[in-house]
């Protein structure tokens, strides 16, 4: 069997955590023949709860988990890590948009940063979860200037899946049937969930979305609509951000980053934009992506509508808003 490799998860004792760090140690993420040693990374405030799950982790007596370091300080918690979950943040309550957390949990991804830097594997993976995800991947990665910008990227994944979901539901056919649809910019109310590239297996034939659905209108409305708000919907009734879902996601996400993508398929991650589909460079962009060898790789050509353009607009400016805002509350700081 292979040596271990040292995982974290920052934000273990929250909610997330507790559906994601069951999935990693089962394997689900990084294979059935790779041991783990398990980090989590807390604030002092939850040493309590930490223990309880690190004691649940135990009684769970899965076969691939060689280690668990419970830990609140930062450099013991990314000390060699191959793989980084970055879940620990504030998560919005009813009514407050994403964007609202940036100055609470911007602090966060700075301070984690430099920690990564220091200490992490150079190659490792990052995944940010914590919101508003894409602009604290942008922070953490320009705290982190030894570690490679490739290999820093923000969950758009649960939107991905939201949508793939919508599309299947609609049609009446399994999930595993749906492909190729795009989450394009922002992990916010302005994202473009667009499913013009979107496959679809029916009757052993793999066709257009659109053309499966015939119902450009609903593609246009209520399907962008759905997906956007799907998070406060979740909140609206849970009277909680979504965790399962997230850490599901968040798996798939390292997933395929990890194995690669199969040929012809393609997953959004939010990755920092090198200007394609007239995005703006130097943001962290939700882009079509296909993976091979660990490396991910933008999809280009793909023909985007007028109708997409502007969506795609609308989110990057959004991105670059934000963006002007993290630099000046770190800059205050
Ligand atoms: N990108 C996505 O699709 C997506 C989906 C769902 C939730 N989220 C976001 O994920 C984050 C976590 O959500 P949750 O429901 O697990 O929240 P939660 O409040 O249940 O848990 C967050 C945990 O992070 C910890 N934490 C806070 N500051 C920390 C720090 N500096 N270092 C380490 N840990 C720290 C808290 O103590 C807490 O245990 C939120 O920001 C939420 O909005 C993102
Ligand atoms: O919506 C939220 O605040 C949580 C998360 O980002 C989600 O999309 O469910």
């Amino acid at each position: 069997m292979a040596e271990p490799i040292r995982v974290v998860v920052t934000g273990a004792a929250g909610q997330i955590a507790y559906s994601l760090l069951y999935m990693i140690a089962r394997g689900e993420v990084f294979g059935k023949d790779q041991p783990l040693i398990l980090h989590l990374l807390d604030i002092p405030p939850m040493v309590g709860v930490l223990e309880g799950v690190v004691m649940e982790l135990s009684d769970c007596a899965l076969p691939l988990l060689r280690k668990v370091v419970p830990t609140t300080d930062p450099l013991v918690g990314f000390k060699d890590v191959s793989a980084a979950f970055l879940v620990g943040a504030m998560p919005r309550k009813e009514g407050m948009e994403r964007k609202d957390l940036l100055s609470a949990n911007v602090k966060i991804f700075k301070v984690q940063g430099e920690a990564l830097d220091k200490v992490a594997k150079k190659d490792v993976k990052v995944l940010v979860v914590g919101n508003p995800a894409n602009t604290n991947a942008l922070v953490c990665a320009n705290y982190a200037p030894s570690i490679p910008r490739e290999n820093f990227s923000a969950m758009t994944r649960l939107d991905q899946n939201r949508a793939s979901s919508q599309i299947a539901n609609k049609l009446g056919v399994p999930i595993t049937h749906v492909s190729n649809i795009i989450i394009w910019g922002n992990h916010s109310s302005t994202q473009y969930p667009d499913a013009s590239q979107g496959k679809v297996l029916i009757n052993n034939e793999w066709k257009s979305v659109a053309d499966a659905l015939g119902d450009n209108a609903y593609l246009e409305g209520q399907f962008i609509d759905t997906v956007q708000k799907r998070g406060a919907a979740v909140i609206a009734a849970r009277k909680m951000s979504s965790a399962m879902s997230a850490a599901k996601a968040a798996c798939d996400h390292m997933h395929d980053w990890w194995n690669g993508t199969a040929p012809g398929k393609f997953v959004s991650m939010g990755v920092f934009s090198d200007g394609s589909y007239n995005s703006p460079k130097d943001v962290v962009f939700s882009f079509p992506v296909e993976i091979k060898n660990k490396q991910w790789k933008i999809v280009e050509n793909l023909s985007v509508s007028s109708f997409g353009q502007t969506k795609l607009d609308l989110t990057a400016k959004e991105l670059q808003e934000e963006k002007n805002e993290a630099l000046s509350v770190l800059d205050s700081n």
